[in-house]
């Protein structure tokens, strides 16, 4: 049998449609939109400055003019220095801490440059990374640089992965092959040089933004986050399966053991219904049904046919008086206690029978006559020195008799009815044998 989904089962089915609502909602918002954008511009400047190579005892010297669009770098650059340059840079974060660019596939620059061909510019993203660098030493962090000649138009976009980690910084900081990628997970600084210039001029960079554009969220990385999520789905769902199966099982076994108790139960009552069918329900005896079922049970058991068989009829003597003087109650309880009696006084094999009213059959089985007679005696005396309800005073008629050969048992208890009616007629309270 269908056991009705569980509410786990049902959250698990939830679970599936959400999900298959998600991935491709997700997945084309991920193709869209979810894009992530980080400026520099006047509106952003984050900390914008400019640096020259006076440091490096040099003689260039940069000077930075902010507007309300454009941030202006002047670069007056002279040849004192091997590698001449000015920069214009931005601070992204303090003591280690930057933004994580992996995620930016391109980059927009709006800016205008001023100066004798070749128009070149150096772009570097400066990674901080805790295995190589250190907060004290700049140069320690990893150079992320791309140089290009700009293209005349003063907007353009470039992509990210055309940055290489710069050769002057593998070359200074013996960077082992092994850790020459790009990396930009941890970018501290942005900044826009001046490109490698062979006699000294005058150079005006006005920019005017650079915008960093990418996902929140890499396709592959989403793909592979759904996947995990569809995973996770499918353990549950089996999981739930196998729980809701096992529960099932679990409920049809004991169904079927209600089923075997409730079995038992009406076997029970169909035997009780068998026993009350073949009994009398006020003294306990058999009745006459029951007597005929217990003879032919007899007459089925080979070993026993055409043994002797004693009958022995009993009648309570003046028992109207009972009734009539105490009462029908006092005459069902003496007919119980009577019954009780014999019953005490028989062997289990002797079959008590109630014939009708306060008659009483006794079907001695293997019993010769002499010992049906003696038993029939023995009852006689015990029901006279028995105690009876009311203190009242009972006896019994009986007649005894024993079956013939190939006699039929009808014609036995016929004459032991005889035998009886002589008991009844010579005085009561006796025996007769026929
Ligand atoms: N209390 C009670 N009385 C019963 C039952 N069955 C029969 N009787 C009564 O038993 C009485 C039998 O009366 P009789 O046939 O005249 O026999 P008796 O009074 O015993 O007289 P004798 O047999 O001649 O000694 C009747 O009054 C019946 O109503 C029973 O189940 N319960």
């Amino acid at each position: 049998m269908n056991q009705p989904p569980s509410r786990a089962m049902k959250m698990a089915q939830y679970l599936v449609g959400l999900l298959l609502l998600l991935t491709p909602t997700l997945l084309i918002w991920q193709h869209f939109g979810m894009t992530r954008v980080l400026e520099l511009s006047p509106r952003q400047p984050h900390g914008a400055r400019v640096t020259d190579d006076r440091y490096e005892k040099g003689n260039t010297v940069a000077s930075l003019v902010q507007t309300r669009d454009a941030l202006v770098m002047r670069c007056e650059l002279g040849m004192a220095y091997q590698w001449p340059f000015c920069k214009l840079q931005f601070l992204l974060g303090e003591g280690g801490k930057g933004v994580d660019f992996s995620q930016f596939d391109t980059i927009t620059f709006d800016m205008n440059y001023e100066g004798p061909s070749p128009r070149k510019i150096r772009l570097y993203l400066i990674n901080f990374e805790p295995e190589l660098s250190t907060v004290d030493d700049w140069n320690s962090q990893r150079f992320n640089q791309i140089e290009f000649e700009l293209p005349a138009q003063p907007t353009f976009t470039i992509p990210v992965n055309l940055l290489r980690t710069a050769d002057w910084w593998k070359d200074m900081r013996k960077v082992p092959l092994a850790q020459t990628y790009t990396r930009l997970d941890n970018v501290t600084a942005v900044e826009l040089s001046t490109g490698g210039i062979g006699r000294a001029q005058v150079v005006t960079m006005e920019l005017r933004s650079i915008q960093f554009r990418g996902k929140w969220i890499s396709k592959t990385r989403l793909l592979m986050y759904l996947v995990y999520a569809w995973i996770a789905c499918g353990i549950f769902g089996l999981s739930l399966s196998l729980l809701h199966f096992r529960s099932g099982l679990l409920a049809s076994q004991s169904r079927l053991e209600l089923l075997a108790t409730i079995n038992k139960a009406l076997e029970l009552e169909a035997r009780e219904l068998a026993d009350q069918a073949h009994t009398d329900p006020l003294t306990g005896a058999l009745n006459r049904q029951g007597l005929r079922e217990a003879l032919m049970r007899r007459l089925q058991t080979p070993e026993h046919y055409g043994e002797g068989m004693a009958v022995v009829f009993m009648d309570l003597d003046h028992f109207k008086q009972i009734n009539d003087r105490h009462g029908h109650n006092t005459g069902d309880e003496v007919l119980r206690h009577f019954a009780a009696i014999i019953r005490r006084e028989v062997r289990a094999s002797d079959k008590l029978v109630r014939w009708g009213g306060e008659e009483f059959l006794l079907v001695c089985p293997e019993t010769h006559i002499e010992h049906a007679a003696m038993l029939a005696e023995k009852l006689r005396v015990a029901m006279t020195t028995q105690e009876w309800p009311h203190g009242l005073r009972v006896t019994s008629s009986f007649g005894v008799t024993e079956l013939k050969p190939e006699e039929d048992i009808g014609a036995a208890i016929t004459r032991a009815d005889s035998a009886l009616y002589a008991a009844k007629s010579n005085g009561r309270n006796r025996v007769e044998v026929a």
